[in-house]
């Protein structure tokens, strides 16, 4: 229904790729993370098809791709090596009917450089639209994305890299941070596509990530062989690896986000420079300064990539003090603990010590009680969602129901430090009021909503869309008064 359709996404996936299938069933059984994960998402699967189905586990590495094909658009006429800027690796890997090489384009970002694990054609129309498109910018509109897809000096001087006890490097604060100021936007060392990430023998994609790194400008290169490996895997090379180019790929898995990136299919022959089609495709991406980001379960920082300028943009989701750990969270912050600490130990091989997860050790015994309390409310946390994300109910009394739990599920965010996500919490806080015909209490938390949203999820998502057009005109909106029973 137009309901259930219109705010699909709001949901966001976990933010790291979870590596967990790429890596020999020794240090991930494949038995376990299948079940946590549903586990952890349960309450999606019915209601959004296509989001449960993301979050699936793997296919094994070896086995054929499963769900339907993504189809791109059709290509532009030419091959890579005839469009300037792009070089392409020697060897390339076949899944299925798809060849994938590593192709790079060293001149993009002021010479900071680009790896591109894909097909011919998704590099024609990646290399055909900004902000990877070779020739230099000639319309302002080009020149600005241009200019924005990296970090600005003011912002690299709100952090520092140190050397953290037990988490290896992380970043600290050097200065007072406020909620939704951008803290940094980087662009990729190294992206793969998806179905060569999914498709390819381990093998294989270890040799194309090695042709992609080795291609990359010397800064960005070294960025990247610096990034961390999970602490316990041991790199050895055997089989047909040689310890560099497993070493290559450890660091790829421990540090790649999942991204997405819209294609666009020009239409030249408009001559008007329209688009003619646009379709999307999910890439692993790894960043050499943003994959320094340790892990916390309320994490002070949110994220998103941003397709138009290939970056990740990293904002606060709070107020941060100078000193500080910057953080961001590599699960889904709304499972339980146990899930969150197993997911984070099979995956990124460490044991979370964050406030959610772990007792302080200067006194375990009183802190059992407060992480007992955290992952009550977590666990009300979700049951509520639940509640409120069933729009067929209409309320006997419509002054106080869904209202009052909307109320409550904000109050339950902010106590465990979720205001990474507490846009979720208005949104249905302004769906509520708005259901039992409440505009002005409906359109504050449509705008709370959208404050925090738009940094944290970016513009382009359909619960903006919708929150937007609740401010605009609440009684137009398909929430207005849709909890109140229809009197015969
Ligand atoms: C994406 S990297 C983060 C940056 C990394 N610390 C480094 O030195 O480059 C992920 C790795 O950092 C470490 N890590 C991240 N968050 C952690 C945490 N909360 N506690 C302990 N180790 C953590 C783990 O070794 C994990 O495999």
């Amino acid at each position: 229904t137009e309901t259930t359709a219109e705010h699909d996404d709001e949901y966001y996936p976990p933010p790291f790729t979870s590596p967990a299938t790429l890596t020999p069933s020794t240090t991930c059984p494949a038995y376990g993370l299948g079940h946590l994960i549903r586990d952890g998402y349960y309450y999606y699967e019915n209601r959004v098809v296509s989001e449960a189905s993301r979050r699936m586990p793997r296919p094994k590495r070896s086995s054929p791709l499963r769900g339907q094909p993504q189809t791109d658009p059709p290509t532009p006429e030419g091959t890579p090596q005839e469009k300037g800027g792009w070089s392409r690796g020697a060897l390339c890997r076949r899944v299925g009917k798809d060849e994938h090489c590593a192709f790079t384009y060293a001149e993009f970002n002021n010479g900071e450089g680009i790896s591109i694990i894909t097909t011919a054609a998704r590099i024609l129309l990646l290399g055909s639209q900004p902000p990877l498109a070779p020739h230099p910018a000639t319309d302002t509109e080009t020149a600005n994305k241009r200019s924005k897809t990296d970090t600005t000096p003011s912002e690299s001087h709100y952090y520092k890299d140190v050397t953290i006890p037990n988490k290896g490097i992380g970043l600290l604060a050097t200065q007072p941070i406020r909620t939704g100021r951008r803290v940094m936007a980087r662009t990729p060392a190294v992206m793969v596509d998806d179905r060569a990430f999914k498709g390819l023998r381990k093998e294989d994609l270890a040799l194309l990530l090695g042709q992609a790194i080795l291609a990359l400008p010397d800064a960005h290169r070294k960025r990247f062989l610096n990034l961390s490996i999970a602490h316990d895997e041991a790199v050895t090379g055997g089989g047909s690896l040689t310890a560099g180019m497993e070493l290559i790929y450890n660091i790829f898995t421990n540090n790649a986000f999942k991204t997405t990136v819209t294609l666009e299919r020009v239409d030249k022959e408009g001559g008007g420079g329209g688009v003619a089609s646009s379709s999307e495709a999910d890439f692993q991406s790894a960043f050499t300064e943003v994959s320094r980001l340790n892990h916390d379960c309320s994490p002070n920082l949110g994220y998103y990539f941003d397709s138009a300028t290939l970056s990740q943009k990293v904002y606060a989701a709070r107020d941060i003090m100078p000193g500080e750990e910057l953080t961001v969270s590599y699960v889904d912050v709304l499972q339980p603990r146990s899930t969150r600490s197993h997911l984070l130990n099979t995956t990124w091989h460490f044991t979370c010590s964050c406030a959610r997860c772990s007792p302080n050790p200067a006194n375990p015994a009183d802190d059992t009680h407060i992480l007992l309390e955290s992952d009550s409310r977590t666990s009300q946390i979700r049951s509520l969602l639940r509640s409120l994300d069933d729009y067929t109910t209409k309320d006997p009394n419509p002054a106080t129901h869904g209202p009052q739990k909307a109320e409550t599920l904000i109050t339950l965010y902010e106590l465990e430090g979720l205001q990474v996500r507490i846009y979720e919490a208005y949104y249905r806080a302004a769906l509520e009021w708005n259901g039992v015909g409440d505009a002005e209490r409906a359109v504050r938390y449509a705008r709370l909503c959208l404050a925090s949203g738009l940094v944290l999820r970016g513009p382009d998502r359909p619960f903006v869309r919708s929150m937007r057009a609740l401010v605009e005109d609440a009684r137009a909106h398909w929430s207005w008064r849709f909890r109140v029973p229809v009197k015969d």
